[in-house]
C-alpha cells in the first residue's frame, strides 16, 4: 500500500465576492480532487487545537500526526533544523523576515507594506543577512540566512517569553501596536530599528528600487521557539517516507520526524513553483523505498496573504492538474493499492489575508474501497454537509496509515 498526503497550504477559504460568492475551491476546475471526493470519505477536521495560534507550524504538525499540544515548541526552530543550524537545549530561535515597511521616519510610525519584500530573491537576502549579522553578531547572538524573505535569529543561553507578531498578520496595518514585547522585546526592537536605518541605502536595496521592486528595509522577528523533539514517524506508523516542500518549516518538521526531505529544483513557495517537479519527486520517492509521501504546496497560502484571488484559484488548479494529474494515474497503473489524504493545513481566507483556525475540509480516498461518506466535489460546503467532523486533526494520520475506522 502507498500513502500520499496532498497538502495545499491555506487552500480553504470563505465565499469571495470577486468569485461571485464562491470559494476558490468552488471556483477552481479540479477534476482529480473532485474524483477523490466522489469516491473517498469527506469531512471536516480541526487541525489547530483551540487556544493555539493558527499557523502552518501547528497545523502541519497536526496533519502529519503530531498533536501540537504535545509537540509544538515554536515555528522557527523547525525551520532552523531544515537550515542545518545546530541548536542547543538553551537556544531560543526567532524567524527573521526581511520586510518592507513604509518609510515614515521612526519605525513606530511605519506600516507593514509587504511581509515578503516582493518575495526578495535568496541571493539578495543572503547578502543582506550577512551584512546585518556583521552589525548584530555577539557571542550569544547570530543571524542565519534562509530562503527568500525567511531567515533565522538564534539567541544562545536564552529563555522564551518574548511576544511577537507574524508580519503576514498585519499586512497594510501600522506596526506600532505589534512590536516585540516581553523578555527580549527591547533587544529585538533595537535590532529592528537599526536594520530600518541601515538597510534602506544598502546597494542591494538601491538596485531593487531601480528595478521597480520594494526594498527589504527592515528585519522583523517572530515565531519564537526552542529545539523541537518529535518521535520517529517510522516507529509510530511503520512506514518509511518523505516530505516535498519549498519551505524550511515543512522540511524541518519532516527531518525532525525522521522523514527524507527532497529538494525540488524550481520549488519557490509561490504560484510559479515547479508543480510538475513535485509530482515527479513524489513518484521517485514512492518508487524507491518509500511508502509514504507528504507533498506540500505553499502557493494557495501566499495568494491568500496577498489577496491574489485569481492566483489562488490557479494554484489549486495547478495542484490538481500538474501534481494529482500525474500522481494518480501512476499510482493506478502500478497495480498496488493506495490511499490519498487531500487537505489544507488551515484556511487562509482572502478576505482577512491571514490564517484562521477554523476546521478544514478533507478527503481520505482509498483505492481498495468506496466510502458512503463521499461528496459531489471537494469543497468546504460539501465537506460540511457530510456531517463528519474530526475534532483532533492529528488523528487523521492514524486513519490514513493505520486504517483506523472513521
Ligand atoms: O513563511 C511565512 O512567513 C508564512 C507566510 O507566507 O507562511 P505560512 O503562511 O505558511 O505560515
Amino acid at each position: 500500500m502507498k500513502y500520499v498526503v496532498m497538502l495545499g497550504d491555506g487552500m480553504a477559504d470563505r465565499p469571495v465576492p470577486e468569485l461571485g460568492g464562491r470559494t476558490p475551491l468552488e471556483a477552481a476546475v479540479k477534476p482529480h480532487m473532485d474524483f477523490l471526493a466522489q469516491h473517498g470519505t469527506v469531512g471536516m477536521a480541526r487541525t489547530v487545537p483551540e487556544g493555539m495560534p493558527p499557523g502552518s507550524d501547528t497545523a502541519n504538525l497536526s496533519v502529519l500526526g503530531y498533536d501540537p499540544k504535545i509537540y509544538y515548541s515554536g515555528r522557527s526552530p523547525l525551520e532552523a533544523v531544515s537550515m542545518g543550524i545546530p541548536l542547543a537545549a538553551d537556544d531560543v530561535t526567532f524567524r527573521c523576515n526581511l520586510v518592507n515597511l513604509s518609510e515614515e521616519g521612526a519605525l513606530e510610525d511605519a506600516t507593514m507594506v509587504d511581509y515578503s519584500s516582493d518575495e526578495i530573491t535568496t541571493a539578495e537576502s543572503t547578502e543582506l543577512i550577512a551584512f546585518l549579522n556583521r552589525e548584530f553578531h555577539t557571542e550569544t547572538r547570530d543571524l542565519y540566512p534562509g530562503i527568500s524573505y525567511r531567515h533565522c535569529l538564534v539567541l544562545r543561553h536564552a529563555e522564551t517569553g518574548t511576544d511577537c507578531t507574524p508580519p503576514h498578520d498585519i499586512s497594510l496595518k501600522p506596526v506600532r501596536d505589534h512590536l516585540p514585547k516581553g523578555r527580549y522585546g527591547e533587544q529585538l526592537l533595537d535590532m529592528m530599528k537599526r536594520s530600518y536605518a541601515l538597510l534602506r541605502d544598502h546597494p542591494v536595496n538601491l538596485a531593487r528600487v531601480s528595478r521597480g521592486l520594494r526594498p527589504a528595509n527592515c528585519c522583523w522577528f517572530w515565531g519564537e521557539g526552542t529545539r523541537p523533539a518529535l518521535s520517529s514517524f517510522e516507529e509510530r506508523f511503520g512506514v518509511k517516507g518523505g516530505v516535498i516542500s519549498a519551505v524550511d518549516l515543512i522540511k524541518g518538521i519532516g527531518i525532525c520526524a525522521g522523514l527524507k526531505s527532497v529538494d525540488v529544483p524550481g520549488a519557490t513557495g509561490n504560484v510559479d513553483t515547479n508543480f510538475q517537479g513535485k509530482a515527479e519527486a513524489a513518484i521517485g520517492l514512492l518508487q524507491n523505498g518509500c511508502d509514504f509521501v507528504y507533498i506540500h504546496v505553499e502557493a494557495p497560502d501566499e495568494c491568500g496573504h496577498r489577496h491574489e484571488v485569481e492566483n489562488k484559484v490557479k494554484s489549486i488548479e495547478l495542484i490538481d492538474r500538474e501534481i494529482l494529474g500525474r500522481l494518480l494515474p501512476t499510482l493506478q497503473a502500478s497495480g498496488e493499492d493506495y490511499a490519498v489524504l487531500l487537505m489544507p493545513d488551515h484556511p487562509t481566507p482572502l478576505s482577512i489575508r491571514t490564517h484562521s483556525g477554523d476546521p478544514v475540509p478533507f478527503v481520505l480516498y482509498r483505492s481498495d474501497r468506496e466510502s458512503p461518506l463521499h461528496a459531489g466535489a471537494y469543497t468546504e460546503a460539501f465537506a460540511e454537509k457530510t456531517g463528519l467532523f474530526i475534532p483532533e486533526g492529528h488523528r487523521l494520520m492514524e486513519k490514513l496509515l493505520l486504517d483506523e475506522r472513521i
